[in-house]
C-alpha cells in the first residue's frame, strides 16, 4: 500500500484518494490491481526493412525517442504494431526486442490476440515469460463472442494464463465488429477475471466509456483510444491514452492533459483540433494506401524514424505521394507543434 500511495504522489489528489480506495477495496489483489496508466501510451509500430521484414535495430533509436518526448508506456502488436500481419515468432522478438531496449524505462504492455485461443494463450505464457509488465486482447476476429458470457469465457482463459499480470480487454468494434457493451462486460467480468485491470476503448461511445467508469466504485484503468477526440475521453472517465498519434506528437498530447488538469478548456480544446486535422489527412491516404497504419508509419519518416513499409494488404507511398502528403501534413503546422 506505501508503494502504491508513493507512485501516485505527484499525481493529482483525486487519483491518489482513488488508489487509496482500490487498495481497501481488496488488498489480496495488489500484485494486479496496483498496475495503472496515466497518461500517455503509444500504440508502436513494428520497423519493417524494405522488404517487409523485422528490421529489429530500429527500434533502439524508436525507444529513445519515445523517453525523450516523455512517453513511458508502450503498447506493442496491436493495431499500429501490424500484430496480426506478423507471425507468432515474429511478435514474440518484437516483445523481446522492446522489453530488451527499453531496460525497464517503459512499461510495456503485449497485445496477444490471434484467431484462435491456443495461440493467444502461447503469446500469453511468452509476454509473461519475457517481462512483459501488462497483457491485452482483441476477441478472435472470424468466430466472434456474440454476447457477454462468450466474451468473459474467451477473455478469462487469456487472464488466467498469466493470472500475476494485469489484463486488458482491447474494445476495438470498428475493426472487430464485437460490439458489445463495455459496462456489462466489466460488471459481469469482475466476478470471473481477478486480474481484470482495465479496458483498451478504442470506440467513440462515450455513453458506455463513462458508465465504465463506475463499474465497481471506478477500480478500472481505462485507457481511450481515439486519439482525435482524447480530451473527450479523458472528460469522460478515461485515465490514459493508447493511441498511433503518441508517437510522433506526444509533446501536444501531454500539453493537452495538463492542460486539462489545470483546468483549461480552451487551450486543451485548440490542441486536440490539431489531432483532429490531422487524422483527417491520414484518413484520405489511408484510403488510398489500403489502411491508415500505412499513413501513419509514413509520418515516422517526417521525424527521422524510417519504419519501413507496410505488409499486405497495405501498400507503401510512393515518393510522389509522400512529397504531398508531407507538404499537406506540414500546412496544417505540424512541424510547429508535434
Ligand atoms: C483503429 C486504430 O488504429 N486506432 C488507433 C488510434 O491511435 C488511431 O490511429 C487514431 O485515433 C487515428 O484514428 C489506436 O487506438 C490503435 C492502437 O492503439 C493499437 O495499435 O492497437
Amino acid at each position: 500500500m506505501l508503494t502504491l500511495l508513493s507512485r501516485n504522489s505527484c499525481s493529482e489528489v483525486k487519483y491518489t484518494i482513488y488508489t487509496i480506495s482500490r487498495c481497501t477495496y481488496d488488498l489480496t489483489m495488489a500484485k494486479t490491481t496496483d498496475y495503472w496508466v496515466e497518461g500517455l501510451a503509444a500504440a508502436v509500430f513494428t520497423p519493417f526493412d524494405e522488404n517487409r521484414q523485422l528490421d529489429l535495430s530500429k527500434i533502439e533509436p524508436y525507444c529513445d525517442h519515445l523517453l525523450k518526448h516523455n512517453v513511458r508506456y508502450i503498447y506493442v502488436n496491436g493495431t499500429t504494431g501490424e500484430g496480426n500481419s506478423l507471425t507468432l515468432q515474429e511478435r514474440k522478438m518484437v516483445v523481446e526486442k522492446w522489453i530488451e531496449v527499453s531496460k525497464k524505462r517503459l512499461s510495456v504492455m503485449v497485445h496477444v490476440g490471434c484467431m484462435n485461443l491456443t495461440e493467444s494463450l502461447e503469446l500469453t505464457r511468452h509476454a509473461e515469460q519475457a517481462g512483459a509488465d501488462a497483457i491485452a486482447t482483441l476477441p478472435p476476429l472470424f468466430f466472434k463472442p456474440t454476447n457477454i458470457d462468450a466474451l468473459v469465457r474467451y477473455c478469462k482463459a487469456v487472464a488466467d494464463t498469466a493470472p500475476h499480470l494485469p489484463f486488458y480487454y482491447y474494445h476495438l468494434p470498428i475493426m472487430s465488429h464485437v460490439n458489445l457493451n463495455m459496462e456489462d462486460f466489466l460488471n459481469r467480468a469482475k466476478d470471473e477475471i481477478p486480474n481484470m485491470a482495465g479496458l483498451k476503448f478504442s470506440d467513440k461511445d462515450l455513453v458506455d466509456l463513462i458508465g465504465c467508469s463506475f463499474v465497481d466504485g471506478g477500480r478500472y484503468n481505462l485507457l481511450y483510444g481515439c486519439d482525435e477526440q482524447l480530451m473527450a475521453g479523458l472528460v469522460t472517465g478515461a485515465h490514459g491514452a493508447v493511441g498511433s498519434l503518441h508517437n510522433f506528437m506526444p509533446d501536444l498530447y501531454n500539453r493537452m492533459i495538463q492542460q486539462l488538469k489545470e483546468g483549461d478548456f480552451d487551450s486543451a480544446r485548440k490542441e486536440q483540433i490539431q489531432g483532429q486535422r490531422l487524422c483527417r489527412i491520414v484518413y484520405r491516404y489511408g484510403s488510398i494506401l489500403g489502411g491508415n497504419v500505412a499513413a501513419l508509419k509514413a509520418i515516422m519518416s517526417m521525424i527521422g524514424l524510417d519504419m519501413g513499409p507496410p505488409r499486405e494488404p497495405m501498400r507503401a507511398i510512393t515518393s510522389e505521394e509522400f512529397g504531398k502528403y508531407k507538404s499537406e501534413i506540414e500546412s496544417i503546422g505540424f512541424s510547429e507543434w508535434h
